[in-house]
């Protein structure tokens, strides 16, 4: 089956079906598994419609956060609430089916003996069968589906699989959504239609959506805010501008872009570094800190001076771009940039740097 996909397989914008936006609140959330602390004070509120994504390492626990949201994990401590519910505290603990939460799930998690309209009218039993069929259809449509409704699973594509797990999350029209890396089964050719499309039928539905992703670019894409956990905790909680702008330490950096890093110390309210110098007017004099220096934006590039001499040690070309390692006196290792190509640009090419220092991070050591 064909993996291409096209804006135009999917069905008409503005089309998919509204839900009531519920507030999802986790207070000082905690879960211990096999004896391990796996969500530890865990706090977070979606107002309604707001599109949270979750980015952390493997093993940091996002989908035990969505697990915890959909009443599959029970928790050790704090509460979960919806709108001014508790669905999940001491002593409570609402079912899944009472929590108007659609999940879609990363392998999709379709039933491959029912066929499509029977996989997404199955979250809509409640509704009886005229209602269910209707509202089953309308979802196939958006997705772009409908004439394939008596198909099965096994025989669409896997960009068709994911519409189809996406319409069966929203077909019951739930108030929040999970979902749960849902682009990561497809190749890079078809996630940026898919994401597109997907977020439009999100910002369609209205539904608060918490989406768990380990790519930043992404979150920083779909996310009105981006929550980045680490161990179980919050690290950081912003808008992606913010986050990628004042990350707020040199993990949290780390995850955003490659840094290059300088260990160096704050003398009168700067650091000198090979690169020239950097202000570091929020620390004290004498504080330990990390330089972080990003491929882009941090470093102006030219064959002639002034600037910073350096040596070009190497180069790839990505379409436009050069990826390129400079080395620098007084720098252990070579610094990495990435630039507008220009051919002048050879390795064993001298070259000249300035330092943007409104760009470069400063972080103390711990
Ligand atoms: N049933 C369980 N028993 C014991 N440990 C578990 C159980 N389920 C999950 N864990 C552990 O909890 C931690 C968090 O798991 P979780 O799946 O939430 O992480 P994640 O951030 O979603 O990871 P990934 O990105 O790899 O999917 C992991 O270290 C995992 O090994």
């Amino acid at each position: 089956m064909s993996d291409s996909e096209t804006l135009e397989d999917w069905g008409p914008r503005g089309t998919a079906g509204v839900a009531f936006a519920a507030a999802l609140r986790f207070d000082a959330v905690d879960v211990t598994l096999g004896g391990r602390p796996v969500l530890r004070n865990f706090s977070l509120a979606l107002v309604p419609g707001e599109i949270v994504c979750l980015l952390g390492e493997s093993g940091s626990g996002k989908s035990t956060i969505l697990r915890v949201a959909a009443g599959i994990q029970r928790i050790d401590g704090g509460t979960v609430k919806i709108n001014d519910q508790i669905v999940s505290g001491p002593g409570i603990h609402a079912k899944p089916d009472r929590r108007g939460i659609g999940l879609m799930f990363q392998d999709f998690a379709l039933f491959p003996h029912l066929t499509l309209l029977q996989n997404v009218t199955f979250g809509l039993r409640k509704l009886g069968r005229t209602a269910a069929l209707a509202q089953a259809r309308q979802a196939l449509k958006r997705v772009g589906l409908d004439d394939r409704e008596a198909d099965y699973p096994h025989r669409l594509s896997g960009g068709q699989q994911q519409r189809l797990a996406l319409a069966r999350s929203i077909a019951p029209r739930p108030g929040i959504l999970m979902l749960d890396e849902p682009f990561s089964s497809l190749d890079a050719r078809l996630r940026e239609t898919v994401r597109n499309e997907t977020l439009a039928v999100l910002h369609e539905t209205h539904a608060t959506t918490i989406i768990v992703t380990h790519d930043p670019e992404e979150a920083m894409l779909l996310g009105d805010r981006i929550a980045l956990l680490r161990h179980g905790r919050l690290a950081q909680i912003d808008t992606a501008s913010e986050i990628y702008n004042r990350p707020v330490d040199l993990n949290a950096a780390r995850f955003f872009s490659p840094l290059s890093e300088i260990e160096a110390r704050v003398q009168a309210g700067r650091v000198e570094t090979p690169l020239g110098p950097v202000p570091a007017p929020r620390h004290a004099d004498g504080t330990a800190v990390t330089v972080a220096i990003r491929p882009i934006g941090s470093l102006d590039v030219a064959t002639e001076g002034p600037g910073i001499p350096g040596r070009v040690l190497a180069k790839r070309d990505a379409i436009g771009i050069d990826l390129c390692e400079v080395s620098v006196a007084g720098l252990e290792r070579p610094i990495q940039i990435r630039r507008r190509a220009d051919r002048n640009l050879v390795v064993g090419s001298d070259v000249f740097l300035t330092l943007n220092p409104e760009h470069v991070l400063v972080f103390a050591k711990d």
